[in-house]
């Protein structure tokens, strides 16, 4: 469960969260949308202790980020916007087992993780391709299997859908629908709803620093009034 409460975050000196509560289940897929600049990014950073709150609180199982970020960054998995600055080793393969690698799983865990991550992006066929010879999209998938290899309790991505493809995009939302399904919550932050809103258990609408709407339906019609597009 990750418990936000009461949260004021400022990013330079202007104030872009104020007042904002929310609850996320173990299990749960959340969609974070809202307006460029509502704050999406500024709300989800606070989950793994990259941003800290002005005031208010997270929590992450019961652990407060500001307390213990070393705990919620191993809870919480991120895949972020710019996945081009995130890369920690030259091949696929080895990017991918990077994480595993430092939870100190056996070779084989380790395998398997790396296996299936990137079975679920499309990239199985990539292990040992050169991530500087990839493409934009493809560079996304392994960023996106890196986050999955770590079989996080929580899993953020911040706009990851943009680079892929159609049948990259349905596998990845198949993989993420798997997984909440299984107990893990997912988290995923963007202003266009498309597939990923009919996924979503619910859709928490950012707009004047907090949550405006809450709504289980994309096709809410309160949702374009917040800069939404509904598909
Ligand atoms: N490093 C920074 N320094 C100062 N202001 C920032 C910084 N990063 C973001 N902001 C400002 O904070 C506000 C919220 O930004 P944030 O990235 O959280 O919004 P967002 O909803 O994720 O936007 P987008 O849909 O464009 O990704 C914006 O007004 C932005 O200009």
């Amino acid at each position: 469960m990750i418990t936000v409460r009461d949260l004021r975050a400022e990013r330079g000196d202007t104030t872009v969260l104020e007042g904002l509560s929310i609850r996320i289940a173990d299990g749960e897929f959340l969609v974070v949308a809202g307006a460029n600049g509502s704050g999406k990014t500024t709300l989800v950073r606070q989950f793994n202790g990259l941003l800290e709150p002005e005031s208010g609180s997270v929590r992450v199982d019961g652990i407060d980020v500001s307390e213990n970020p070393v705990a919620a960054r191993t809870s919480v998995g991120m895949v972020f916007q710019n996945p081009r600055d995130c890369f920690v080793a030259a091949t696929v393969g080895a990017d991918v087992a990077f994480g595993p690698e430092n939870l100190g799983l056996d070779r084989e865990e380790i395998d398997r993780r790396v296996g299936a991550a990137l079975e679920a992006v499309g990239m199985a066929d990539r292990r040992g391709a050169r991530i500087d010879r990839l493409s934009g999209g493809q560079q996304a998938r392994v960023a996106i299997a890196g986050a999955l290899a770590m079989e996080p309790d929580h899993l953020v991505l911040d706009e990851p859908f943009g680079g892929l493809d159609h049948p990259a995009r349905r596998s990845v939302h198949r993989r993420l629908e798997a997984l909440s399904a299984a107990g893990t919550s997912v988290i995923v932050v963007t202003h266009d709803l498309g597939e990923v809103g009919d996924l979503a258990d619910r859709i928490a609408v950012l707009s004047g620093g907090t949550v405006a709407i809450e709504t289980d339906s994309p096709a809410d019609e309160r949702l374009a009034k917040f800069g939404v597009r509904p598909c």
